[in-house]
């Protein structure tokens, strides 16, 4: 917890992180946060978070020679061959060798018995009675052997790894039941504005509320986890102040303030942040929208983002500042982010970076639609949000965040 009393000595963010440029601002918000402890987890509860530890196999891939066709293992020989039993996916094979000569009926999946040269496909055999016939096939033909995708130990992922679908397979078919993972930062999200509504539509000169419908589900998507979505007055002076110091942060590693970026009289977070002797990571980015955006830290070391009130202002300050500061509490790299050529009626802006919702076909990306700073049409209807630099020119590649939420 951290007093938040009026200091005399109250320092102003230091010019190095004032109006960074975007590339550095997602730099600088990725080197501020400290991995989280790692955890063992059951892989159920792992989808989604982040490996913590390099994934190693601790037994052979396939764990045995294994029949990749339903048909016949046979034995050496050019045949025919004498069919001494079956194996089935799940037995044991408990018959020996095969010598020369020798066959079993064989499924997809059951383990080949040892001196078998190939598996036949068994549209490829003929049939009769115990005499079996097939083609003329390369040694091993049909057959996985032992360790031949990963030896036992073999690295598999490394830590920082997301860990999806395939890798909840291939740790459970290497025989993990449990996952080393950082556990998603736990952020809450402070909504401020006077002016907001959270139902129906708005009268006139009140706005409804869109953060706090985008926040949870984008943050679910940077990896972070919501612990709470609280509305505080912008009146009386000290709510926010408090808010934000609440009872140890309400367990939050992060905490997201909305809309109080500005300089106006009921924008007070920069004045509690200094107050508060907070360390600046970004005072401003050079970018539109989201200039105002910021990221501090509170002597204890809990962040506090900024995002600007304007809808699509926040989003853009959200992959700016906080994607890249969730990604380094779980150890992940900062996303390289992949440079797609783009066209259509953009303009680049002096000195600043654009950020504009685009759609990409594949080879090249376009304007998606409106993307004022507090309309989130385009952005509704995006693959990717690119970044425009200064001297970019028409057809010129641009970096894409990719939307993923
Ligand atoms: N004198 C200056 N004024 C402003 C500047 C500036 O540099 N000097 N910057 C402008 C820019 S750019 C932005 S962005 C905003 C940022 O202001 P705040 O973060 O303090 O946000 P507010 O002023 O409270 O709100 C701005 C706008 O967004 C609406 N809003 C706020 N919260 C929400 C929400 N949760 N859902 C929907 N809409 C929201 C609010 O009603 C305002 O219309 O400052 C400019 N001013
Ligand atoms: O840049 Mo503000 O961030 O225009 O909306």
């Amino acid at each position: 917890m951290v007093a938040m009393t009026v200091l005399a000595t109250a320092a102003a963010p230091p010019a190095s992180c004032r109006d960074l440029p975007w590339a550095v601002a997602r730099e600088r918000a990725h080197a501020a946060s400290v991995p989280l402890p790692a955890r063992q987890v059951p892989l159920a509860r792992a989808a989604g978070l982040t490996l913590a530890d390099v994934l190693r196999t601790p037994q052979p891939m396939p764990g045995f020679d294994t029949a990749a066709m339903d048909g016949y293992a046979v034995g050496p020989g050019a045949g025919p061959w004498r069919v001494r039993g079956v194996v089935r996916a799940g037995d044991a094979w408990t018959g020996g060798p095969l010598d020369a000569g020798e066959a079993v009926e064989i499924s997809t999946g059951a383990p080949v018995p040892a001196g078998a040269r190939v598996v036949m496909p068994l549209e490829r055999t003929d049939r009769s009675g115990t005499l079996v016939r097939g083609p003329a096939l390369a040694d091993g033909e049909h057959i996985r052997r032992a360790g031949e995708d990963a030896p036992a130990g073999a690295p598999l992922a490394p830590a920082g790894t997301r860990i999806g679908p395939a890798l909840l397979g291939l740790a459970a078919a290497s025989g993990h039941d449990t996952l080393p993972v950082r556990p998603r930062p736990r952020v809450r999200v402070l909504v401020t504005g006077d002016e907001l509504t959270h139902t129906g539509r708005p009268a006139p000169g009140r706005v409804r509320d869109a953060l706090g419908p985008l926040l949870p589900p984008l943050v679910q998507a940077m990896g972070g986890e919501i612990t709470d979505v609280q509305h505080i007055p912008d009146r009386p002076a000290g709510a926010l102040a408090a808010a934000v110091r609440g009872t140890s942060y309400c367990g939050a590693d992060v905490t997201v303030v909305t809309g109080s970026t500005s300089v106006g009289a009921t924008d007070q977070l920069r004045m509690l942040l200094a107050d508060a002797d907070a360390r600046w990571v970004a005072d401003a980015v050079a970018c539109r929208p989201g200039h105002p955006q910021l990221l501090a830290q509170l002597p204890d070391g809990h962040c506090v983002v900024g995002l600007p009130g304007n809808p699509y202002a926040a989003l853009v300050a959200a992959h700016t500042l906080l994607a890249p500061l969730l990604a380094g509490f779980t150890a992940r790299p900062l996303p390289t982010l992949p440079r797609i050529p783009l066209t259509g009626d953009i303009r680049s802006a002096p000195g600043r970076t654009r950020l504009i919702p685009v759609t990409w076909d594949g080879t090249t990306a376009h304007p998606a639609g409106g993307h004022r700073p507090a309309f989130l049409h385009g952005a509704a209807l995006a693959d990717a949000l690119a970044a425009v630099a200064p001297e970019w020119r028409q057809g010129d590649p641009a970096p894409l965040i990719l939307l993923t939420a």
